[in-house]
């Protein structure tokens, strides 16, 4: 039996708080399911929710897959009614996929009290409910509620209901750490033990982790380790409460560090583009710091892992990153060293490594500026410019001279509140004097400032300051507080830069990062790259 990569995004993963799917984004989850390769994608719960009946039924002419099966979800029929006559079952049958996954009770104190009935008769549901299925056809996967729990409170009844369910012809039966609570070597151990007891072979096993421990990654693998062929995941880790094995450090796990191959040729650099889409279009921002795939997964920001990774990225680096889509990157900071600079100044085109003492200086002032509130780590436009200013042969020409600039906020008798700003520069030899309004003084400072530039640098009608970001360091009151001030600056062409500015008015911190933003913007690198 080849591995079964089981995805249930669109069902366990659309139960973390915040996730809404509408059937259109559940039908283009699913388009990017089957891209990345999974071998099944869980689409819902048909006749439970109307959302998830009109996905299956839309399914059927809308989701042409390559290399997925279709599941659709549901449970074992209710106790004391036939299975025939279970709305539930009939829904499920209704979706008409190949196979379907049903979800049953394997802990007896569920059993008793949840369901308020027998042990006996839970087992009769079980039986029913897969034979029916696969009396109809479809491929039955069973999924053991709090298995591990059960398995510990009454091991002898947990294996009753797996055995029951391979003899009733379930293709797979699924442990499912339903709370959350176990740890690898508790799942390895118990896996040996059902093994023993029931007599299957473990590839008819299944895994299925919640993360409460957040080891549901660490236990899906260890499971696999144990001989399991199935296992079920999230993208992302999405699920209920704190969510469920990641799919991608799974998968990623198994076939880079195991080698086992679980996924199609050429699936796996799919994984970051994958991630960050599913992401999207459950609206929420991609987790940075998100194994494999986040940004920072391959960010290095001490100065001594740059100096090895000069030498050789291998040093300090898991796996290469592009394997998975992703790419390094060297992040400049107060902890950089000289190594760290040069490979940043690399990254940006730009040569530091035969100007030594260029490279001493750029260090020397990073290190200082970040001392006194600035941060470049995510500002690569302000490092850019303060590089070229030392690299001998590099223009470091500003587009314009200050003269002064003059900023007022007018609060009208009506309530409205007008900023308004002047400013006086030189350009081109010329003195230009150019007064603008804005919503905040900020924006009237960058309106003037246009103004007062654009006959000469035309390419500025296309810059739009797309976002503006204040931090208020050493504390948040009182007169020796710092403003950091972050702007990201977009120009039509689809690029776009970051810039900082520091000081103790927000207003001059600001007009630092506008003016960096301008000046790079209007470099004639930039320009000649447009
Ligand atoms: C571990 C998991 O995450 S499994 C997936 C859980 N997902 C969801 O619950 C999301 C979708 N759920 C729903 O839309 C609803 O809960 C429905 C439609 C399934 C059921 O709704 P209702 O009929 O109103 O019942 P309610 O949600 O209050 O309770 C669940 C019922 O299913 C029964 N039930 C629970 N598990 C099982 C099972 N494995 N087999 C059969 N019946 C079960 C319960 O005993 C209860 O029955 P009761 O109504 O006779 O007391
Ligand atoms: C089935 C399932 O989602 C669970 O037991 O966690």
């Amino acid at each position: 039996m080849t591995f079964q990569v089981y995805d249930t995004t669109l069902r366990d993963g659309a139960q973390r708080e915040g996730i809404s799917y509408s059937v259109v984004d559940k039908l283009a989850v699913a388009r990017l399911l089957d891209e990345f390769g999974v071998g099944f994608i869980e689409g819902g719960w048909p006749g439970a929710m109307p959302k998830d009946t009109e996905f299956f039924a839309r399914a059927r002419s809308e989701l042409p897959l390559k290399h997925a099966v279709l599941v659709a979800f549901g449970a074992t029929r209710k106790a004391g009614i036939a299975v025939a006559d279970d709305r539930q079952v009939r829904a499920l049958l209704d979706a008409e996929t190949p196979a379907v996954c049903l979800v049953a009770k394997s802990d007896i104190r569920h059993v008793e009290r949840a369901l308020r009935t027998s042990g006996a008769e839970n087992l009769a549901m079980v039986h029913d409910t897969v034979a029916h299925f696969v009396a109809e056809g479809r491929r039955v996967f069973l999924d053991c509620e709090h298995f591990f729990d059960g398995y510990r409170h009454d091991p002898a009844y947990t294996a009753s209901v797996v055995s029951t369910a391979i003899e009733a012809g379930a293709e797979v039966v699924v442990m499912c750490d339903t709370n959350g609570g176990m740890l690898p070597s508790r799942v390895t151990a118990a896996i040996g033990e059902l093994v023993e007891r029931v007599g299957v072979g473990p590839e008819r096993l299944g895994i299925h982790c919640q993360n409460d421990t957040s080891c549901a990654v660490a236990n899906t693998v260890a499971a696999v380790e144990a001989g399991v062929k199935h296992f079920q995941c999230t993208a992302n880790g999405y699920g209920e409460r704190p969510g469920n094995a990641d799919l991608f450090a799974v998968v990623a796990n198994l076939q880079l560090k195991l080698g086992l191959p679980v996924l199609p040729d050429g699936c796996l650099e799919q994984m970051v583009r994958v991630s960050h889409a599913i992401a999207e279009i459950a609206n929420i921002a991609p987790d940075t710091h998100q194994a494999y795939v986040g940004a920072a997964a391959f960010a290095h920001k001490a100065g001594l892992h740059a100096s090895a990774i000069k030498v050789d990225p291998v040093l300090y680096n898991h796996i290469e990153p592009s394997i998975v889509g992703n790419d390094m990157r060297i992040l400049v900071t107060e902890m950089a060293g000289r190594a760290s600079i040069e490979l940043k100044s690399r990254e940006l085109g730009l040569d530091l490594a035969g100007h030594p003492e260029a490279l001493s200086e750029v260090t020397r002032r990073v290190k200082d500026m970040e001392a006194h509130g600035w941060s470049f780590e995510a500002a690569d436009a302000s490092f850019e410019l303060l590089v070229r200013s030392e690299l001998p042969g590099e223009s470091t020409a500003r587009p314009f001279a200050l003269e002064s600039y003059r900023v007022q906020v007018e609060h009208r008798e009506d309530g409205a509140v007008v900023s308004e700003a002047t400013v006086k520069v030189r350009v081109r030899g010329e003195r230009v004097i150019a007064t603008a309004e804005g919503n905040g003084p900020v924006n009237a400072l960058d309106e003037a400032l246009r103004v007062a530039l654009r006959r000469h640098y035309p390419a500025l009608a296309h810059f739009e300051l797309a976002d503006y970001k204040v931090r208020i360091l050493e504390g948040s009151h009182g007169s020796g507080a710092i403003t950091r001030v972050l702007v990201e600056t977009v120009d039509g062409s689809g690029r776009d830069w970051t810039t900082v500015g520091v000081h103790e008015n927000v207003v001059e911190a600001s007009w630092h990062a506008l003016v960096d933003a301008l000046t790079y913007g209007l470099s004639p690198a930039q320009i000649a790259a447009r």
